[in-house]
């Protein structure tokens, strides 16, 4: 057993991963977020200020006039005043993404209520020609052995993870796939082909190109019948640049339908098992919180716990699955998540310092190289804990 918890991670070492997130990631997003849509200057000045306060200020209480339309349940008061920096890095991070939509008015009734301020990038990137090329592979692999379909599916849902934006906008973003460190690849298919159905949950992680493949994979199993129904947990608002909410869903499934081939009978499928109850869309606020899922309310956590299986998509929810900490990379996946109340299945690129359930031959091969491998999104797991 893991008895002593590792050190939560933070930002305050300027030679850190996450400080780089704060000082080299953020003033980009911020700078695509005023400018992607022609905004009133005082949504610009408030985007400004929160990069000083985050990057060289300390944490100031969250708008009073947006919280009293929509209170951000997790504000802490005793980290007013305190730098950024030293404050828990999920918790900071989590605050700066709440903060933004403070800043352009997505909650204060008006004409900014709702806009989703990524939502030019997420569309764009639904448009975009390497989605046509993705989804037309579909057509090939239809013709594959059902075998081969299953890896195929679950590795377009796993390297999806590499697409989410905000990684895209770093100076650190990964140049070629490293490949899966740890890959539990078949006890997954075996919790799914050698067991009677049951109901699939899976925690979204990303819209766009990585949402795509998470729907064909949830379109297998219902189509395939190695799911009765199928539950997709999505954030109730936008949240970390390109995580999915409830409306980005409902354009992946129109993207689909509206594409050639397969990828188009897919769509239709997919809006047919939303129409019979079969697919069904959640959106607990706990998705856009910055608590680890060991923490969760008491009402998610029944939801979970009875799903035959949960697939947890990306890097944040993984974080939040083993928890925000410095683990040694060879501590079990399975330990760290024993809190989690049924079998649960991680399917993540690595993005940030957190890494475990890795042989210390693989960890030894990977120091070796010399590079970041934590954090470059070259490197992915798929973890199990049946
Ligand atoms: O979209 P994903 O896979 O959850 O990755 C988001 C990750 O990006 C970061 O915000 C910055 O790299 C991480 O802190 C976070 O875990």
């Amino acid at each position: 057993m893991t008895e002593t918890l590792a050190p939560e991670i933070d930002s305050r070492d300027p030679a850190s991963f996450p400080w780089s997130v704060f000082h080299h990631r953020h003033p980009v997003l911020i700078e695509r977020v005023a400018n992607a849509l022609p905004r009133p200057s005082a949504q610009r000045d408030a985007l400004d200020a929160l990069l000083v306060e985050s990057t060289s200020g300390v944490v100031t209480a969250p708008d009073v006039e947006s919280l009293r339309h929509e209170p951000w349940p997790w504000w802490r008061p005793e980290y007013r005043g305190v730098p950024w920096g030293e404050t828990p890095f999920l918790w900071a991070e989590s605050y700066f993404y709440r903060r933004i939509l403070d800043a352009v008015d997505y909650f204060v009734p008006g004409p900014w209520r709702g806009i989703d301020p990524y939502a030019p990038t997420k569309a764009a990137e639904l448009a975009g020609h390497p989605v046509d090329e993705e989804l037309a592979a579909l057509d090939d692999l239809a013709t594959r052995p059902l075998d081969e379909q299953w890896d195929a599916l679950v590795r377009s849902s796993l390297w999806g993870n590499r697409a989410d934006l905000s990684f895209q906008a770093g100076p650190s973003a990964g140049t070629g796939v490293g490949g899966v460190i740890a890959d539990q690849t078949p006890a997954f298919r075996a919790l799914l082909h050698d067991r009677p159905a049951g109901a699939v949950h899976l925690i979204a992680d990303n819209a766009g190109r990585e949402l795509l493949p998470d729907l064909i994979l949830l379109d297998h199993l219902l189509d395939a019948g190695l799911a009765t129904s199928v539950v997709l947990h999505v954030k109730p608002h936008p949240y970390y640049v390109s995580d999915a909410t409830p409306a980005d869903v409902l354009a992946a499934i129109a993207r689909l339908g509206a594409a050639e081939g397969r990828a188009s009978a897919v769509g239709e499928r997919l809006a047919g098992f939303v129409r019979a109850g079969r697919l069904e869309l959640r959106a607990h606020e706990f998705f856009c919180g910055p608590l680890p899922y060991q923490a969760m309310p008491a009402d998610l956590r029944a939801q979970f716990a009875e799903a035959a299986l949960t697939i947890s998509k990306g890097d944040l929810n993984y974080r939040r699955l083993v928890g925000d900490r410095l683990w040694h990379p060879t501590a079990p996946f399975a330990e760290l998540t024993a809190h989690f109340p049924g079998p649960v299945v991680a399917l993540r690129t690595l993005k940030c310092d957190v890494a475990v359930g890795l042989s210390a031959a693989t960890v030894e091969a990977l120091d070796a190289t010399g590079k970041a491998w934590r954090t470059t999104g070259e490197y992915a797991v798929v973890h199990v804990r049946a």
